[in-house]
């Protein structure tokens, strides 16, 4: 199978201008759109051109330095940060991003607020390229005899820094042992997994397999698996996991067949100000996305849709939280907060 060693990148910053590549377009096609500032990211970041929490978080970052660059006032900032911000409700990253983002700016003063924003911008990007790789060893250590592991949406290098979470997770257990494949959700409505996860597992060499998301929780029970493995968009103080819809059902099945279920993902999706999950905001999208198939009605006209984007799964259900800081297993109050804390 083709390997493409050139790592794969999501976001490009040149100093002055945001590429994003359209994961709308992929598979069948590799578009960029060049990012100018504010308005622009965050419809990109509506309509899902980049996606996953630490990436939207990076896109937005830097679509507030290029607003300021273009238009470098405090009342801008306040403008382009509320609308950042509230591209997007449930991946804690997009509104921590803006608001570190914001406060270097602020921090700066008048004269230098672009350029204090894009320098922090390019920090927030390191630090998640940085989290990408240290969590990846983390979780081939967490995983270490697992071989065939399952996974659902896109947690790659199209949705975070570095080589992705969950996937780099996987990435690094393939490095370290022979025989590692994966079963990807196709995840419905959007289909990251059949669209994202299997192009860059394609490009990447490893052995996968795509599965319905109606498939996972019997494959579990029949042992056809040894983990799950999932990104996640919030982590709330308690250990809840809000992650793309479907995730819930998957730590079910994994649960019910006795088989760990691990998330994965940087300690910039850990929310301490939020107490469970029952507080995180899940993003209702448009029924479109359920009742229509490439823009071809799969429904009849008028059908009722209800399209919640993510949900929450309790921290009871989650084996291992696995960060770049550490891992914490059975995850609680204090363990999450200790992992925070962690420098
Ligand atoms: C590793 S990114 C976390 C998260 O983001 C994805 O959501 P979306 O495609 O809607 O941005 C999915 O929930 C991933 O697990």
């Amino acid at each position: 199978m083709a390997v493409d060693a050139a790592p794969i990148q999501a976001v490009r910053w040149d100093g002055r201008r945001l590429a994003v590549l359209d994961q709308t377009r992929l598979p069948h096609e590799e578009v960029w759109l060049s990012l100018t500032g504010a308005q622009d990211t965050a419809q990109a970041i509506r309509r899902l051109a980049v996606r996953g929490a630490p990436n939207i978080g990076i896109a937005a970052a830097y679509g507030l330095a290029m607003e300021l660059s273009a238009r470098p006032s405090l009342g801008a900032l306040e403008a382009a940060s509320e609308l950042l911000s509230g591209a997007r409700p449930t991946a804690v990253n997009l509104a921590a991003a803006v608001a570190r983002v914001r406060t270097a700016a602020l921090g700066a003063g008048p004269s230098t607020l672009a350029s204090a924003a894009r320098a922090e911008a390019q920090r927030l990007h390191a630090d998640e390229d940085a989290a990408s790789a240290a969590l990846a060893a983390h979780g081939a250590d967490v995983l270490a005899s697992a071989r065939t592991i399952l996974t659902h949406c896109n947690t790659g290098a199209l949705a975070t820094g570095g080589r992705g979470s969950g996937l780099a997770v996987i990435l690094e257990l393939a490095a370290r042992h022979e025989g590692v494949r994966v079963l990807a959700c196709e995840t419905r409505p959007l289909l990251q997994g059949a669209r994202l996860t299997a192009w860059e597992l394609t490009r990447l060499g490893i052995p996968f397999a795509l599965i319905v998301d109606g498939a996972a929780a019997g494959l579990l029970r029949r042992g056809e698996a040894d983990a799950v493995v999932v990104g996640c968009d919030r982590v709330a103080a308690n250990g809840d996991v809000a992650n793309k819809v479907g995730t819930y059902a998957h730590a079910l099945a994994a649960r019910a067949a006795g088989l760990p279920f691990v998330v994965a993902g940087p300690t910039s999706t850990i929310d301490l100000a939020t107490p469970d999950g029952d507080a995180i905001e899940i993003e209702e999208r448009d029924g479109a996305e359920v009742s229509e198939l490439g823009g071809v009605a799969i429904a009849p006209a008028g059908t009722p849709v209800r399209n919640p984007a993510f949900d929450v799964t309790p921290a009871g259900l989650v084996t291992a939280l696995v960060t770049e800081r550490g891992v914490a297993r059975d995850p609680d109050t204090a363990s999450v907060a200790a992992l925070a804390a962690r420098p």
